[in-house]
C-alpha cells in the first residue's frame, strides 16, 4: 500500500504526463473527464494533507490572492528585437550581409524558420526544473514580473519533464490568444457590456497584465517558444533547430510548423507556404522569423546595436482588415 506521499507523487506525474499529451502533443490518451477525476483526487488529498502541498504540484496554478501592482525584472541577458524586411530582394540583401562576415561560410547556408506568432515575447524561468519566474520582455532590458498569470496558462508546464533538469534555464518565446478564444472573450465581453479588444494580440495583452490569475486563467492564453536565454549546468544542443526540439522533448510547447531550409529558395518557399496557411492557422501571425540555425555563426555574427545579425524578421505585406 503505497505511503500518502507516495499516492500525491504519483498522481502529479500521471497528470503532468497527460498535460503534456494535450497542450503540447495535441495528443490525449485519457478523455478530459479521467483527467478531472485524476485531478480532483490530488486536490482532496492535498485539501486534506496541506502539509504536502508543493508549488509546483498541477493543483496549484492559479496563484491565492490579486496583486495590487507587478513587480520589475532585469532581463540577465537582454531580450532583443528583430529586424524587418519586406520583400525578397531584402531578404536576400540580409543572407548577403551575413555570408560577407562569413568569408568561409558554405554557400547554402541553414536557416531556422519559424511563423512569427504576433503575441507577447516573454521570458520563463526554470529552476532545477521548476518554473520559478516569469515576465514580460518590456523594453529589452526591464520587464513586469508575471509569474502568477504565467502559471495559469494550461500549455506551460509548472515542471520540465525530464530526470535530469538543468541548474538554470531560461525559455524565451510567445504568448498568444488563439482565434477561437479571442472571438469567445468579446463575445462575453458584449454580452456583458464591457469593452472588447480589438485584435488577439490586445487581448493577450491584456490578460496577461491582469493583477488577478483568476481572471488570466479564464483568458485560454498559449506560449509557443522560440529561443532559450541563460542556460546554466547544461550542455545545449549546437544548433537552434535541435534546441527547441530539446525544450519541446521537456514538455515546452513548440510551434509545429518551424522547418530547417537550406538556401534562399527554400527559405522563400517557406515563407510563401506559411502566407498561404496564415488564414487557417487560428492565431495571428504576421511573418516569419528566419534564423541562422548554427549556434556558432549566430555568435561570430551577433548584433547589431539592437538587434541580431543573424536573424531576420519577414513580415507580411500590411493587412487592412485585422484578424478574425
Ligand atoms: N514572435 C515570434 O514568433 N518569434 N520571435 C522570435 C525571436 C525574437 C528574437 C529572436 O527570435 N522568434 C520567433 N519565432
Amino acid at each position: 500500500q503505497p505511503s500518502l506521499q507516495q499516492q500525491i507523487e504519483e498522481l502529479r506525474k500521471t497528470l503532468r504526463h497527460h498535460e503534456y499529451l494535450y497542450h503540447v502533443l495535441d495528443t490525449p490518451e485519457i478523455p478530459d473527464s479521467e483527467y478531472d477525476r485524476l485531478f480532483h483526487q490530488l486536490k482532496a488529498l492535498e485539501n486534506s494533507h496541506p502539509e504536502f502541498i508543493t508549488a509546483d504540484s498541477p493543483t496549484q496554478r492559479v496563484g491565492a490572492k490579486p496583486l495590487t501592482s507587478f513587480s520589475q525584472i532585469k532581463h540577465e541577458i537582454p531580450m532583443l528585437s528583430l529586424d524587418n524586411v519586406f520583400n525578397d530582394d531584402e531578404f536576400m540583401a540580409f543572407v548577403k550581409r551575413i555570408q560577407d562576415r562569413l568569408p568561409f561560410s558554405t554557400e547554402n547556408l541553414t536557416f531556422c524558420c519559424e511563423p512569427k506568432l504576433d503575441g507577447l515575447a516573454v521570458s520563463i524561468l526554470y529552476e532545477n526544473g521548476k518554473l520559478v519566474r516569469a515576465a514580460t520582455r518590456g523594453d529589452g532590458q526591464t520587464g513586469e514580473d508575471i509569474t502568477a498569470n504565467v502559471r495559469t496558462i494550461r500549455n506551460i508546464p509548472l515542471q520540465l519533464l525530464t530526470d535530469n533538469p538543468p541548474a538554470r534555464l531560461e525559455v524565451r518565446g510567445e504568448i498568444f490568444m488563439p482565434h477561437q478564444a479571442f472571438e469567445n472573450l468579446n463575445e462575453m465581453a458584449l454580452a456583458k457590456g464591457e469593452k472588447t479588444f480589438a485584435n488577439p494580440r490586445n487581448a493577450a495583452a491584456g490578460s496577461l497584465r491582469q493583477l488577478d490569475p483568476k481572471v488570466t486563467r479564464q483568458r485560454h492564453l498559449m506560449l509557443n517558444a522560440y529561443g532559450i536565454g541563460i542556460a546554466e549546468g547544461v550542455l545545449l544542443p549546437d544548433t537552434h533547430y535541435d534546441r527547441l526540439q530539446w525544450l519541446h522533448s521537456m514538455g515546452i510547447p513548440v510551434n509545429k510548423e518551424i522547418e530547417l531550409c537550406g538556401g534562399i529558395e527554400q527559405v522563400l518557399k517557406f515563407y510563401r507556404n506559411i502566407q498561404e496557411k496564415r488564414p487557417h492557422l487560428g492565431y495571428d501571425i504576421d511573418g516569419t522569423v528566419l534564423k541562422v540555425n548554427d549556434i556558432a555563426l549566430q555568435e561570430k555574427l551577433g548584433f547589431i546595436s539592437k538587434a541580431p545579425r543573424w536573424a531576420i524578421a519577414y513580415k507580411f505585406p500590411a493587412q487592412e482588415e485585422l484578424t478574425v
